[in-house]
């Protein structure tokens, strides 16, 4: 009934291109993200989605037409916001392209349904959608701030979506909600074909994934990891006979986490990239911070952060323990991502040591300078 889309969903000059980078690398860790989104002109979420789709032969097994998935997931794009340095549209590709991957695990293969696998897919294709660069933190923060100060006029809309959910998972929510909003517009109606069953299994499992993305569930997230890996090394090692829907749950939501919080896992220059993206994004909060006169966070400090510090932490505090679980899980598919994660951890702690020897020799040098002026004027 409807006229196909263009490939991919993105009109570009440059789809060949595009075309050979997902023959090559839609299946791999480590695809250049940011050269989809350049070959993309800057719609790398349609673009991989479609692809996705495509590979996964979505279109046919849930009867969505490649236009309504256009029409779809131009708007979530769309209410991506680019001006974000990190939390943009790309992220959101990456995430989903990650997924993709890791559900190719062979330790994992016929574990998910296809339904499982296609809510898996959305959840990261809209798991950031309309983030404002800012931590819940800063929201939940400012959300009294313009109560106090009512002559203030709310700079930012989002200080209200602390007030309309009441401080809990603020940002999660609300990529929620937005959504699943956009899904009733008639031309992107993506489950139209779903009977209700599914649509309302697939909204729970959704939801249940996005909201497990934030940070603050983290810890709880990776205790529940780590008993599920040892009962599973205890019961023979045999791949997951997950027989309730808070076992595959727990797993699917982990694999998520695990793709949100994958960028130290990929090839370096990848790595980096996003470190210099998501620090902009947390000094750009700091300077709001600042300019509020609220307390600015210690890693939001333009002056004082140190970011080869901030990674190591990261990695050694956070993204370590849940790759080393993950990878026990779906042993030994995973050997390739926790080898990269601790070489590039070592890399930012060899560049942490040499920033900390510069800034020694630096005193040093001030010291021996200071030291030689005293001298000459005693000479005198
Ligand atoms: C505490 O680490 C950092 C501090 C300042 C600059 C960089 C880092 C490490 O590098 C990354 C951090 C994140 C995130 N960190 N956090 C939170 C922030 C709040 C405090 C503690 C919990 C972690 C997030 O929610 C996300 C996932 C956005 C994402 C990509 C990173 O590197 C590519
Ligand atoms: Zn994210």
């Amino acid at each position: 009934r409807w006229p196909l889309p263009p490939k991919f969903g993105v009109e570009t000059p440059r789809l060949a291109e595009l075309s050979d980078l997902f023959d090559s690398g839609l299946d791999q860790w480590g695809v250049d993200i940011f050269l989809v989104d350049e070959l993309a002109c800057h719609k790398p979420l349609c673009a991989v989605v479609y692809a996705i789709f495509e590979k996964r032969d979505f279109f046919n097994k849930f009867h969505i037409h490649p236009s309504v998935l256009v029409n779809y997931f131009s708007q979530v794009e769309q209410h991506y916001k680019q001006e974000n340095p990190y939390h943009n549209a790309i992220h959101a590709a990456d995430v989903t392209q990650s997924t993709h991957v890791l559900l190719n695990a062979p330790s994992i293969a016929n574990v998910f349904t296809e339904l499982e696998i296609l809510a898996s897919i959305f959840a990261c294709a809209i798991h950031d959608v309309n983030h404002p660069g800012v931590t819940n933190q800063f929201l939940i923060n400012t959300a009294m701030y313009f109560v106090t100060y009512p002559n203030l006029i709310p700079m930012n809309v989002e200080s209200e979506l602390a007030i309309m959910y009441n401080d809990m998972s603020v940002l999660e929510n609300h990529h929620c909600a937005v959504a699943f909003k956009l899904l009733q517009e008639p031309s992107s109606n993506l489950f139209a074909s779903l009977d209700d069953i599914q649509r309302r299994q697939l909204r729970k499992m959704v939801i249940d994934m996005v909201l497990a993305t934030d940070m603050s569930k983290h810890m709880s997230l990776l205790a529940d990891l780590k008993t599920m890996v040892e009962t599973k090394k205890v019961s023979g090692g045999c791949l997951l006979k997950l027989d309730n829907y808070s076992e595959k749950m727990q797993i699917m939501q982990n694999m998520v986490h695990c793709a949100d919080l994958s960028n130290p896992a990929k090839p370096l220059p990848l790595s980096t990239h996003w470190v210099t993206r998501v620090m902009e994004e947390f000094f750009n909060q700091g300077d709001r911070e600042k300019a509020l006169g609220l307390p600015v966070s210690p890693m939001c400090c333009r002056e004082t952060a140190n970011v080869e510090k901030s990674q190591v932490s990261f990695i050694d505090f956070i993204v370590h323990p849940l790759w080393e679980a993950w990878t026990e899980l779906v042993h030994p598919d995973a050997e390739h991502i926790l080898n990269t994660l601790e070489q590039n951890r070592d890399h930012y702690c060899e560049l942490s040591a040499a920033k900390e020897a510069e800034s020694v020799k630096e005193v040093d040098e001030e010291h021996l300078d200071e030291a030689e002026r005293q001298q000459s004027d005693s000479k005198r």
